[in-house]
Order: C-alpha cells, then sequence, then structure tokens
C-alpha cells in the first residue's frame, strides 16, 4: 500500500486539524513538538505521511500531487485557484470574508466609484468586485494588519477576515458587506481521488462521524 500524504495548513487551524484527526484515531504526536525543526512525520502503521506548510502553499502541494490531501481554509482555495477537488467543510476556523471600512465609506460602495481596496487575498477581492458587483476598483496588496490601510488612508475599504470584529471595533471600522463564509476545509488532488478512491472515501465517512 502507498502513502497517502496530507498538506496542513501552519498556523490557527493546525491544532485543531491534528485533533480532529486524533479522534478518528490517526496520530501523529511528532507533529506535537513545537521546538522540532523536523518538516515531515510517518505513521508507519497507518500509511500516512503529514507534513505542515504556509497556507497558501497547501493547494500547490496539493494540485501538483506532492500531497494527496489537504486543509486550509476557503479563503485560502479561492485565493489561490488551483485545480483542487473540495471534498469536505471541517466546520473549525470559521470566519467571513467581508468588505470592510469606516461607516462613512458606505456610499462608496452603492455609486459605482473607483475606490481603492486594500487586501491580502487580490484575486477573491478582484472576484467580488469586478464580477459581483461589476465595480471597477484599484486593488493594493497587503500581507498583513490590513485594518491599517483606510486609517493610515492608504486606501477607501479593505476586504478581510472577519471573525469576532474586535480589530474592526478597536479601530473605528466596521464590516460593509459580506463576501463570503469562510470554514476550514479538506482538499484532494484529483488523481489520488481515483486511484485511492476508497481509502479516501473512507477517511471522508470517519471524519463525518465526529464532525
Ligand atoms: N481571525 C482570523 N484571522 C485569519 N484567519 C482566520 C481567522 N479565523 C479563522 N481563520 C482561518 O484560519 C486560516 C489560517 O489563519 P492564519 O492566520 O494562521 O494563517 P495566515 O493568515 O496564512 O497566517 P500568516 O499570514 O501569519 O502566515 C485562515 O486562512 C482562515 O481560513
Ligand atoms: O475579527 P477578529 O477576531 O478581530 O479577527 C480578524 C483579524 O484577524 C486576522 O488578522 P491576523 O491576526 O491573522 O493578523 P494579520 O493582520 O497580520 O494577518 C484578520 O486579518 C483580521 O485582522
Amino acid at each position: 500500500m502507498r502513502y497517502l500524504t496530507f498538506a496542513l495548513g501552519k498556523g490557527r487551524l493546525a491544532k485543531h486539524t491534528l485533533e480532529l484527526f486524533e479522534k478518528i484515531g490517526i496520530t501523529c504526536d511528532e507533529m506535537k513538538d513545537e521546538n522540532s525543526r523536523k518538516l515531515i512525520f510517518t505513521n508507519e502503521e497507518l500509511k500516512l505521511r503529514f507534513f505542515l506548510s504556509k497556507g497558501p502553499d497547501v493547494p500547490t502541494y496539493v494540485e501538483y500531487g506532492a500531497a494527496d490531501i489537504g486543509v486550509v481554509g476557503k479563503d485560502t482555495i479561492l485565493e489561490e485557484g488551483r485545480k483542487v477537488h473540495e471534498v469536505m467543510d471541517l466546520g473549525y476556523g470559521s470566519c467571513r470574508m467581508c468588505v470592510c471600512g469606516p461607516l462613512k465609506a458606505a456610499p462608496l460602495l452603492e455609486n459605482h466609484e473607483i475606490i481603492r481596496v486594500a487586501t491580502k487575498y487580490p484575486n477573491i477581492a478582484k472576484d467580488y468586485f469586478y464580477n459581483t458587483k461589476h465595480q471597477t476598483v484599484e486593488i493594493i496588496k497587503l500581507n498583513g494588519s490590513i485594518e491599517l490601510a483606510p486609517i493610515v488612508g492608504l486606501s477607501e475599504v479593505i476586504v478581510d477576515i472577519v471573525e469576532t470584529g474586535s480589530t474592526l471595533r478597536e479601530n473605528g471600522l466596521t464590516v460593509l458587506e459580506e463576501v463570503c463564509p469562510i470554514s476550514a476545509r479538506m482538499i484532494v488532488n484529483p488523481v489520488s481521488m481515483r486511484m485511492d478512491s476508497d481509502r479516501i472515501r473512507d477517511l471522508i465517512t470517519r471524519l463525518r462521524t465526529v464532525i
């Protein structure tokens, strides 16, 4: 039997993902050692391999077949646009992708004005403004602390993740429009899905029982 390889997004989702796999008897204790610099971990008994990578790299590994299965946020799947099958909503990592800004920016979204939109998610923002709203905008790519942009005058609005809303509140900003709901998803390489369909379907069935 060949190894099934999992690419798991680092950061916020990783702990939940490992806990979920543990619930169905898939453990990889080595992965929990935060001091280790080892990158890939093997469960010999179940013929599984796991590695953690930056979230945006997960769909890349899965599209190329370097990983059979990936776990990553819906935001990353939409932004990366890779050819992968999204097979399951895992339920955790819930948040919303939103257009946010100061309340005074709300009319700018109604009148088809050319506004500046700062975001870590240029593809999601472009798709939303061009294809859903039919509004021409200038997209400004940032890499973090997106809420700063409208405060310092870099952009009129932002497209970003809202979870509890505290970052917005503490900075005098608000949700102006919702783009889509986000949560952790399981993705599968299309060829692996055919070649190992029994094992992958069994995994999905077992995960469904604990979600
Ligand atoms: N409050 C939140 N902020 C950001 N992501 C969240 C939040 N709540 C849930 N998520 C989900 O968790 C995923 C991973 O978030 P995390 O911040 O760890 O990764 P990241 O944004 O790639 O991090 P970094 O830029 O620090 O490498 C996101 O892609 C998203 O799906
Ligand atoms: O609604 P809240 O619960 O406040 O969460 C939303 C915030 O969390 C994320 O930022 P993150 O902490 O990942 O930092 P970053 O801005 O550097 O990406 C996101 O980009 C928002 O800024």
